[in-house]
Order: C-alpha cells, then structure tokens, then sequence
C-alpha cells in the first residue's frame, strides 16, 4: 500500500539516500502518518498529539491481520510479538521481546502502554492499573518530557497457550535523587504533586502536612489552579488503582522524634567499647536528613514494584512451561546542561540496547552471510563495542574504577576523574576535559556527553549510615521496618524480608554491598541474556521537536536521530538481506506439511522441494541454512493457513461422516427394538385375548352345567378387578432383550429421592448466611431502620421483567467493587453514588433508584424482613409486605451487642487505648487517629440517622460468607430455573 508516493516501507524505497529518507518521514509525518517499517522494524515518530488511531475499532483490525494489509502500526508490532509466541509465524512456540528505544520524550512509554493494550485486547487481561501506579511514583517532569520515565522496565507478560497467566515487572535504577533535587525546569515525582492536590484536608491534619510550598523538596513551588485541578483528578485514579490493586493504608515514620533528630544531627561510633557522638555541620545533617528522603522513597518504590509482582504473579503450576513476551521501555539517551551520576547509567543502557539492535540486524546476519558462502557486499554500520568496553571492561573500565575509588573513604570525584584522565585519554570515546570541576566527556553513539562527576562516589557507594538504619528498622510502622531491614539483590531488586533488630549481622554497610553501578551492570547482563534468547521486535522511537509541539518537524533534530540510530544502514541490510535464516533442519520441520509428505528426511534436498512446490522467489540457500526476506515468513505463513483452512474442512466433513454412521446403526437398533417390543405385545395380546376366550368358555360351561342343576336362588359371581393401564412410556414398552446391554434410563430430579442431607446442609448455609448478613451487613446498609431503596437484599424476583443484578465485592482491604468494574469505593452507598453517574460496563448502564418492581411470590429470605420493621408495609420498600418472625423483633438491641462485639473482634490487635501513655509521640498520632475513628463510630451508632456508618476492618470471614452465598445461589438457580439471582448487598436494577 502506497500514500501518494511515500512507501509504507522503506525497505521498498528506490533511491535510498539521507534526503529521501527524510523526505518520506517528512511527507507521512505531516499526513499524521506516524508509522513506517524498516522491514520488520516499526519506525515510530512522536505526535505529541491524540490521533485517532487507537480506538478499538482499530486495535480490532489488526488482530491476527496480514502484515502488508494494514498500514503500520504498533499494534501490527504487538500481534506479531504475540503470534510469533504462539508459534503461528516463522517457528514454533518461543519467548519473544520488544524493544523500544529512542532518546528521552520519542514516545517509549506510551508506545509500551499501545502494545500492553493490544496485546491485553488479544487475550481479554487488563493491565491499566499498575502502569498508572508505576507512572505516579516514577514519572517525573523534565525539560525533555512532561511525563519522563524516571526508572526503566522491563514487563514480562507471561503465557499459556494463548492466554495471559501473569506478568512480572523488573524494574532498573529508579532516579532517587529527584526526591531531595531537581534542576531547573524540572519537578519532583508525580506523586508528591498529586497527593498535596488531592488529599483530603482532614487526611492532611493527620500526617502534618503543610502548605506545598512550604516544601524545599518541590523547591517551594506548586501548580496553578487548572493544574492543581488535575492533580487532584489523578490523586483519585491513582488511589484508586491502587485500592483495586489491593494496597491498604500505611502510617507514617513511627519512629521517636528524639532519636529521628539525633540520628540526623550526630554520629555515634565505637571506641574501644566506649561510645563517642560526634556533632554533624550543617552539610553533614542536611546529608543525612537527604538520604533518608532518598532511601524511604527508593524502597517504597521497589516496595510498590515487588507488591504489583506479588499480584501479578502466574497463578498456574509451576512445572507448566510458560511463554512469554517482554517489552522494554528503559530510559531514553539523555544529554542535558549537567549530566550527572544518573544520566551515565542511563546512556550505558541505550549503549547496551544499540549493541543489541546492532548484534541482531548487522553483526549475525552478516556473519552468517560470510559462513555459508552467500555473495554479500559488507553494510558497514557504527559498532559502539568499544564504547561498551570502555564502561564494562574489568579491571580498567569505567565502571570498575568507580567501584575501585568507592571503595576508599577518603577518595573524591576529582580523584575518580583523575584516574580515568590517565587511564583513558588515548581511548578514542573519551575526551579529558580540563576544568577544576570533575569533568569528563564520552563520545556516545548518539552523541558527546560531558557529565560532571560531583557525586559519583557518594551516589555509587549509596549506604544509609548505620544508625539511621537501625532507627528506620525499629520503626513502629511494620512496613518501614521491614522495607529498611530488606535486602537489595545483585541486580538491585528489594528483596523484604522479617525485621530484625540488630543490623550488626547483615552487610548492608559492610564491604561487601553492591555499589549501584555493579548491580546495574548485572541487571543489564541479566536482561541482555533474556533478550538474545527470545525472538527481537523492534521500535525505533523519534521524537519530532525539541518544544514537544505537534505538526512540526525539525530535520536537523530528526536526521541526528536517524542518523545515530543507524537507520540508513538497517533500511539498506532489510532491503538487499536476509533477515530469517532457519537451519535445513528448522524449516523442514515446520514446512514439510507442504508437501503433504509425513516422513520425508529433514536436509537440503526437502528444503528445496518444499520450496519448488512454492511461488517463492528470491529466497538464498547457504550451506546449512535458508536466507529469507523478511516478507517470506508471511508468504509461507499463508501457504500454511490455507493448509489448516482445508485441514479443518476435511476434519469436519471426516467426523461428520463418523457421527452420521454412528447414527444410523442407533437409529437401526432403535428400529429393531421398536419392532421386537411391537411383536412382543402382540403375542401378548394374543395370549391375553386366548385366555379371555378359554375363560369365557369356562364360564359358559359352567353356566351350562348351573342350569342342568334343580332351581335355588343365583349366587352373584365376585366381580373381576379390571386390568390396571400400562404405562405407555417408550423406554417401558421396549423389551428387555437378553442378548441386549438394558438401555440406561436418564433419571429426572423430579423423581429423585429426597436427599435429607442436601436439603439440611442448604438450611443450615443459608441459616448462616442470613446470620452473617444480619451480623455484618445490616448495619451498614439500613437507614432509619430502612433499606434503601436501590438494594433489593437477598429476596428472589421472579418473573420480573428485565432486571439485571450485579454482584459486589469486598476486597480483603474492605472496599467494595461491583465485579468486573475497575473502581474500588469505600462504602456501598458510595458505589450507589457513583453508578448513578457513571455506567456500568459492558452495558454501560445507570443505577437508577428505586427499583420497583413487583414481585407476586414468595420472598425466600423473609427472615430479613425483621430489620426493616417499621417499613415493611410501605409500599415503595423494595421488599414485600411479610410476617416478621418472632425472633427478630429485638433486632436492633441484639444487633447492636454484635456490632460492638465485632468491632472488638476485627480492630486490629494493640488498639487498647489503655497503652497509649506508654507510647512514643509519634506512634501516639497513630493511636490519636484511630481513637479518633473509633469514636466516631461509637457516636454515628448512638445516632440511628447516621448515614455511611464506618465498619471495622473485615477478614477473610466475609469473602468465605459471600463464596457460600455464591454456593446456594448456584444449587437455586439449578433447582429453580425461574429464579432470579440472588445476591447479598447487590442487586440493583440499572435504568
Ligand atoms: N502515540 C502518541 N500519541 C500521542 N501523543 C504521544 C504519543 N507518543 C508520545 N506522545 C506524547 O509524548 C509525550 C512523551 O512520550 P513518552 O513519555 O512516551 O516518552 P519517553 O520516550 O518514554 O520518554 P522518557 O524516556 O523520558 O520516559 C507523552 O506524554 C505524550 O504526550
């Protein structure tokens, strides 16, 4: 498909220079054509605007879609990673990844987010939530990007057959100096600005905070109104994220404030046996009070990450083999004013990620063209080995000198710049720049680089001093406690684990601690070996302007990018090379179908008549294996469809014929029964009517001899019973054939004795149910004694006219969701509020109140009747008028002794307010504020119109009760098949 003469493909371009090039992503660019191939590469320019694309009209189109039919598109990339998977192109079922690169602001994330999306549609999952936690806390503004990724990841999504199991989410060196400094034109985390925005001003009194601008962490700066006003929007999807995620509420420091202060202004160290504190200066305080910032920040970070794995995590058995597709989406190159410690990871990353694009398309291609004699003039391209060299290489590179210089207490940056001066300034990317400031440059594959190394030591040694430690781990908040005892892996994963009191045992400071390079350079070896293992898609992000405008295009900045991401040479190797090279053997054995030859031998020879049954032209054959254009994979791709489309045919029309005969030799039998069983009765018959006859005749002579005797007066003869009816059912009238196996007779319910088990065993679930519903339930949803109006309980609808019920859920965090909704609300009357709104998916329908529909049966749970006692005859109640049983009447007395006896049962434990005193200030807030709730709740019980009444944290107990709800629900609807659902506490009616 061509647009006027710009190709989808560039592959496909007849002259290929830099100018055409650029004038053909120029031309698509301004027709909003964001899209085009390299081949099997997506080459993808940022719109920094919405375009409609996406819609799922769209995304619909492109599901199992042939490539050259559709224009380009990332969701083109996501199905072929996914059919890929599956095995359905060019190889069997094998991992797969997707690599996204481009520098900071080229559009990575939001192209991870399409292919998540698509590739979630593919096999109905959804994903949304998490990345919307992900973004809050590790999103950040900077000059390059409103919305920068300020952390890498790499998503696994992980299969079984053709269905989403889990997914795991490796996360790489989150930029934690954000927390304490940001440069010019730049913020904070999302989450600081949101959360100030949006929380609630008595939620803000609790954790003391202040004015937003009263914060050097935001450098005394807020938002105007209108931004302010979206913050708050986003502070609301955020938690609510993460309540459908399943978070629960964490309080603050716990720790004494005495001891806080004392561990940020003096050191305490050992002297034989004795200790000596030592007072901070104003720079060694502010240091401390900074690393804290940092570490509490990184560690609930990595906190948040293991928790969504936790969530995410297959829930299959673990010998099933699974496969899987990986997105990466690290951090783009970045050059800015000041590169620091974070930007030099960060550009070792997109080092590593070009090697790899180059590895694949130049360096093996290339060298399999040279060893199996294919005629190949050479595509030289930019080989950044040497710039990789000089990062990793041990014991000289970079990064060792680093640790080397970490290593030392009293060594400085300018030390560390200092050694790389004498040991790399003939090295051909190194460039020493004189100045009194540690400076340094590095010719980067996209560029020079100049990064200031102040703070490169401090930064990679990243130990928190141990006594702010141990303060942290003694934290009365468990998860601080354990977050700042976790351990931190090689590759620099947060491994929580028990608190422990004493740090003396563990190395977190000792020696032996990974520096933050090493663990980056091992998460980047271990993620490099994923990679290589699994199948490469690739997306070459760029970004069209520095002042993300839309419909501008700045060539210089676009043919840099071009130009440093070596798309010139890859267009010249996917349109002259041989992008699939399977082995003889590979292809036979995928291919040999084809010839439709079960056994033929897996070399050369059947490779070639394979491919001369084929229309296939262009193809190369090396002295092992096959060299294919890319586009071949489809074309044999199709072959095979149409061989399974013809497979599926046969198959049918086989069992088809299979299933008739089989039909007709019951038909058959059925016949000759029918026939036996006719002749059968009629021999009876016969029988019957001889013995009438003989009987008749008896009876006649009988008579005959009565009246030969003298006169007496007639005795009556006793009268015959008459023949009781047959019953004219077919299996009875068929007889029971010896040679023949009985014909099983299906035996109706209806028929079935009465199980006295089952019916006792549903008494007594539905006897606990109703005592679970009164227990836990009732109070929350009554209101003066009344339920409202939208809740139809737990009472059957039959007959009624189109009513749908849609089933609520507590989460273990003690949020309601109504199933299949992505939005946890706090109270039900809350979720009431706001499905009178919003609609409900997949109908999109309103909660409307009241419901009223009639109901002329029967109510099945009438005990409920009780706890609406003063409405019971109201007309509008959505409960029929109904007898209440004697026992309920005190309900409201008795209900309210189990109110108050689960409420001592679920707070909580260490709720005794008794404790208090003895508490340390901080931890006393904790207690304040719960006091405070538990008060509350003791007061909105004494006032009988208290609405959204507060109810104590409730365990597992209740999911277990709505799971027996759900039971008896399904044995009634198998019972009953008139009978509407019936569900506690969700049965709406939708307007
Ligand atoms: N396909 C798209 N359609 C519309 N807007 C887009 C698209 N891709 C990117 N953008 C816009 O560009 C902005 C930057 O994109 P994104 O955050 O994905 O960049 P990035 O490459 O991940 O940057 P970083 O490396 O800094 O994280 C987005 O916030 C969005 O406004």
């Amino acid at each position: 498909m061509m647009e006027g003469n710009l190709p989808e493909d560039l592959a496909n371009l007849s002259e290929l220079d830099e100018k055409s090039l650029l004038e053909v992503l120029t031309g698509r660019f301004t027709q909003n054509l964001i899209y085009t191939y390299i081949g099997d590469i997506l080459v993808a320019i940022n719109p920094f605007k919405y375009l409609s694309i996406y819609e799922k009209a769209v995304s619909e189109g492109y599901k199992c879609h042939e490539k050259k039919s559709l224009p380009p598109h990332i969701f083109a990339v996501a199905d072929r990673a996914y059919q890929s998977m599956l095995g359905r192109l060019a190889t069997g079922p094998k991992n797969q990844c997707i690599v996204i690169s481009g520098e900071s602001g080229a559009g990575k994330t939001e192209s991870t987010k399409l292919l998540l999306r698509h590739i979630m549609e593919l096999c109905k999952a959804n994903s949304q939530l998490e990345q919307q936690i992900l973004q809050a806390f590790g999103n950040a503004q900077t000059v390059m990007n409103d919305n920068s990724s300020r952390f890498g990841k790499y998503i696994q999504l992980r299969f079984q057959n053709s269905s989403v199991k889990g997914a795991k989410i490796n996360e790489y060196l989150l930029e934690k100096s954000r927390v304490v400094h940001q440069d010019e034109g730049e913020q904070n985390f999302h989450i600081f600005y949101f959360m100030l925005a949006g929380i609630s001003a008595e939620d803000k009194e609790i954790y003391g905070l202040l004015d937003p601008t009263r914060y050097r962490y935001l450098n005394g700066r807020f938002g105007q109104d209108d931004i302010v006003q979206t913050w708050r929007v986003k502070y609301a999807e955020v938690c609510n994220a993460m309540d459908m995620v399943g978070f629960e509420e964490q309080g603050q420091f716990g720790v004494q404030e005495e001891d806080l202060l004392k561990s940020l202004t003096c050191t305490t160290s050992m002297t034989r046996g004795e200790a000596i504190q030592r007072l901070h200066n104003q720079q060694q305080a502010e240091d401390a009070r900074d690393s804290i910032a940092k570490v509490a920040y990184g560690r609930v970070f990595g906190w948040i990450v293991s928790k969504i794995n936790e969530l995410l995590a297959p829930k299959v058995d673990c010998d099933v083999e699974l496969n899987e597709i990986g997105i990466l989406d690290i951090f783009g190159f970045e050059n800015f004013a000041v590169n620091r410690f974070e930007q030099l990871c960060i550009n070792l990353a997109n080092e590593q990620l070009q090697f790899f694009f180059n590895h694949h398309i130049f360096l093996m291609e290339q060298k399999e063209y040279k060893e199996e004699g294919i005629t190949w003039d050479t595509i030289t391209y930019k080989d950044n080995k040497p710039i990789l060299d000089l990062f990793l290489t041990k014991p000289i590179g970079i990064l060792s000198l680093l640790d080397e210089q970490s290593a030392f207490p009293q060594a400085t940056d300018r030390d560390f710049v200092d050694k790389l001066n004498s040991k790399f300034k003939t090295a051909p990317n190194f460039e020493v720049v004189r100045n009194h400031t540690p400076l340094f440059t590095i010719v980067h594959y996209a560029g020079k680089v100049q990064y200031n190394a102040s703070g490169f030591l401090e930064k990679n040694r990243d130990t928190i001093p141990a006594n702010i430690r141990e303060l942290f781990i003694n934290s009365v908040t468990p998860l601080l406690s354990v977050l700042f005892a976790a351990t931190i892996s090689r590759t620099g994963t947060l491994m929580p684990r028990r608190a422990k009191l004493q740090v003396a045992d563990d190395n977190f400071n000792s020696t032996r601690k990974q520096s933050v390079g090493a663990q980056f350079k091992h998460s980047l070896a271990v993620l490099m070996e994923k990679m290589f293992a699994a199948g490469p898609h690739f997306v070459r992000c760029i970004k069209p302007n520095r002042s993300k405008q839309p419909d501008q295009l700045d060539s210089k900045l676009v043919m840099d990018q071009l130009r440093y991401n070596g798309l010139m040479e890859t267009i010249r190797i996917r349109r002259d090379g041989f992008s699939w090279r399977p082995t003889f053997r590979e292809f036979a054995e995928r291919y040999n179908i084809l010839l439709l030859k079960p056994d033929l031998p897996m070399d050369k020879s059947s490779c070639m008549s394979i491919l001369n049954s084929t229309e296939l032209s262009g193809w190369k054959c090396g002295s092992s294996r096959l060299f294919f254009k890319y586009w071949h994979q489809e074309e044999l791709a199709r072959l095979l469809e149409t061989l399974g489309r013809a497979a599926l045919v046969i198959q049918k029309n086989y069992r088809a014929r299979i299933c008739r005969r089989r039909y007709l030799a019951l038909l058959a039998e059925i016949r000759r029964q029918r026939q036996a069983q006719r002749e059968r009765e009629e021999r009876e018959e016969e029988e019957r009517r001889r013995q009438q006859l003989e009987e008749e005749r008896k009876r006649r002579l009988e008579l005959e001899q009565e009246n030969l005797r003298p006169a007496s007066p007639p005795v009556p003869l006793p009268r015959k019973k008459k023949p009781e009816p047959r019953p004219r059912s077919v299996l009875s009238v068929i007889p029971k054939a010896s040679h023949l196996a009985p014909v099983p007779r299906p035996r109706s319910k209806l028929f079935e004795p009465i199980d006295e088990e089952r019916i006792k065993e549903k008494h007594l679930k539905k006897t606990n149910t109703i005592r679970w519903f009164k227990e836990t339930q009732v109070r929350k949803l009554t209101r003066d004694g009344e339920f409202p109006s939208w809740f139809h309980g737990m009472i059957t609808r039959r007959g009624a006219d189109r009513c749908r019920h849609y089933m609520v859920e507590m989460q273990s965090n003690g949020k309601y969701v109504i199933l299949g909704e992505d939005r946890a609300h706090s109270s039900l009357t809350d979720l009431v509020q706001y499905h009178t709104q919003v609609g409900i998916k997949p109908f999109m329908e309103l909660l409307t109140v009241p419901c009223g529909q009639m109901c002329d049966q029967e109510p099945d749970y009438e005990e409920l009747r009780a706890f609406t006692s003063s409405s019971s005859s109201s007309s509008s109640s959505s409960l029929p008028a109904v007898e209440h049983p004697a026992e309920d009447r005190d309900m409201d007395t008795g209900s309210h002794k189990v109110h108050l006896q689960m409420q001592r049962l679920f707070l909580p434990p260490g709720g005794n307010s008794n404790t208090d005193s003895h508490k340390p200030p901080v931890l006393k807030r904790i207690s304040d504020r719960r006091r405070r709730v538990e008060a509350q709740m003791e007061h909105k019980e004494d006032d009988p119109t208290a609405e959204n009444r507060p109810f104590p944290r409730l365990y597992p107990s209740i999911r277990l009760a709505m799971r027996e709800i759900q039971q008896i629900q399904q044995v009634q609807t198998h019972t009953h098949t008139h009978t509407h659902t019936q569900d506690i506490h969700n049965i709406y009616r939708p307007g």
